[in-house]
């Protein structure tokens, strides 16, 4: 196990995300594929023909050279020709890094092609560095979406292959090894450089999901708050529209949580709420919705469910909050609650549904409290 200084250092290197944060990422991860895409297809689209057109001015041997590195450079135009079309007719889906990684892969290839060609050229330092920088750049946007992962795939085959294509052209590989720094160096660069733009898009990441979560949840207990809540019901409402499935909502108050608070005071209150929160996230389904709707009001959302499997949940809830004590620092608590529950009716929009579970537990604590009422 390495150090905590260590581990600090390879947190910063490599950050992981939270398995939770997971699919969001994959598609951060997507978007910024995406974006990158597009920038590297139309940076390409312009630099590469510039190339073309400046070899063709400055060479005399213009056209075995031009010939040469253009059918070099065709297979790079492609990709990002490509990636321009999926972007205008596909603007969402899995295709961004497959094609990025594509463009980023061609790219390396052009430039492994014109450097095994520099023996036909040489004496081009401005233009050989240029097209050293667009590798350094595609392979470095490319990476910065999955960090060094991607490294050994664009450049690890066109890296391969570039001493072959040197002694393809007749190249003595070992007098042409010092003219390897220079690739080498670009590797490296790239390599530094996508670790850090990695590093800053995960952050970002993180930074911005923390954000959101703080938005949404009830720093107390951790469940949903109101907004987040309003969310799910709007998502809710809207799915059961087009699927003509039915939601449930319970409303639950403890009963006398008051006598809590003024006998044991605030932060016991706050201990039985923290509880609460948890034996209703065990009583419902992963794909169901707990949260705080206010105070010690804590509003719970069923997916396609209807009336009878609600009730039974709604009914463990009761059971689960009344059937054992709550461990405090005050000692042990015997609290009940009480529920109201409504089931979704024809074209009525969530809020309307809620307030039939507001009113329905009004009834349940005017008949007594510790009980389930529908509404
Ligand atoms: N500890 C704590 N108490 C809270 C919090 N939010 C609301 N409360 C308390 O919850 C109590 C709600 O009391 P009431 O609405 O009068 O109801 P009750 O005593 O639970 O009685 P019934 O609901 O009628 O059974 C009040 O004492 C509020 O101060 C909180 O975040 N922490």
């Amino acid at each position: 196990m390495p150090g905590p200084r260590v581990q600090h250092i390879l947190d910063l290197l490599f950050p992981s995300i939270p398995t939770a944060w997971e699919s969001d990422f994959r598609n951060y991860q997507r978007q910024l594929a995406r974006r990158i895409g597009v920038v590297a297809a139309v940076a390409v689209l312009f630099i590469l023909p510039a190339f073309q057109l400046i070899e063709f001015l400055l060479y005399e041997d213009h056209h075995r050279i031009g010939l040469r590195n253009a059918l070099w450079r065709l297979p790079v135009l492609i990709p990002a020709l490509v990636i321009l079309v999926l972007r205008w007719r596909f603007p969402l889906g899995d295709w961004p890094r497959p094609m990025l990684l594509l463009l980023a892969f061609a790219m390396m290839f052009m430039m492994v092609g014109i450097f095994a060609n520099e023996k036909v050229y040489d004496g081009a330092p401005v233009q050989y560095t240029a097209q050293g920088l667009i590798m350094t750049i595609g392979a470095m946007s490319v990476a910065a979406t999955r960090g060094l992962r991607d490294i050994p795939v664009i450049y690890g085959l066109p890296l391969l292959a570039l001493p072959l294509l040197l002694s393809h052209n007749g190249v003595d590989l070992i007098a042409a090894a010092v003219n390897l720094i220079y690739p080498a160096v670009m590797v490296v660069v790239a390599c530094i450089l996508a670790e850090l733009l990695y590093n800053g898009y995960v952050q970002n990441f993180i930074a911005a999901q923390q954000l959101r979560q703080s938005a949404l949840t009830d720093p107390l207990t951790g469940l949903l708050n109101r907004r987040a809540m309003d969310q799910e019901l709007a998502a809710a409402h809207a799915l059961s529209r087009r699927h003509h499935q039915r939601y449930a909502v319970i409303m639950a108050d403890l009963d006398y949580f008051k006598q809590v608070n003024d006998s044991h005071g605030h932060d016991v209150g706050d201990e039985v709420l923290v509880e609460l929160a948890h034996r209703l996230s065990a009583s419902v389904r992963a794909e169901d919705r707990v949260s705080r709707w206010g105070g010690e009001e804590f509003l719970i959302l069923l997916q396609n469910t209807d009336k009878e499997p609600a009730y039974l949940v709604a009914e463990k809830v009761r059971q689960v909050v009344g059937n054992q004590d709550f461990k405090t620092s005050a000692g042990r608590l015997s609290l009940t609650i009480s529920l109201g529950l409504a089931i979704n009716e024809g074209t009525e929009d969530a809020e309307a549904v809620v307030t039939r579970a507001d009113k329905a537990l009004y009834e349940a604590k005017r008949n007594g409290r510790n009980r389930t009422e529908c509404g």
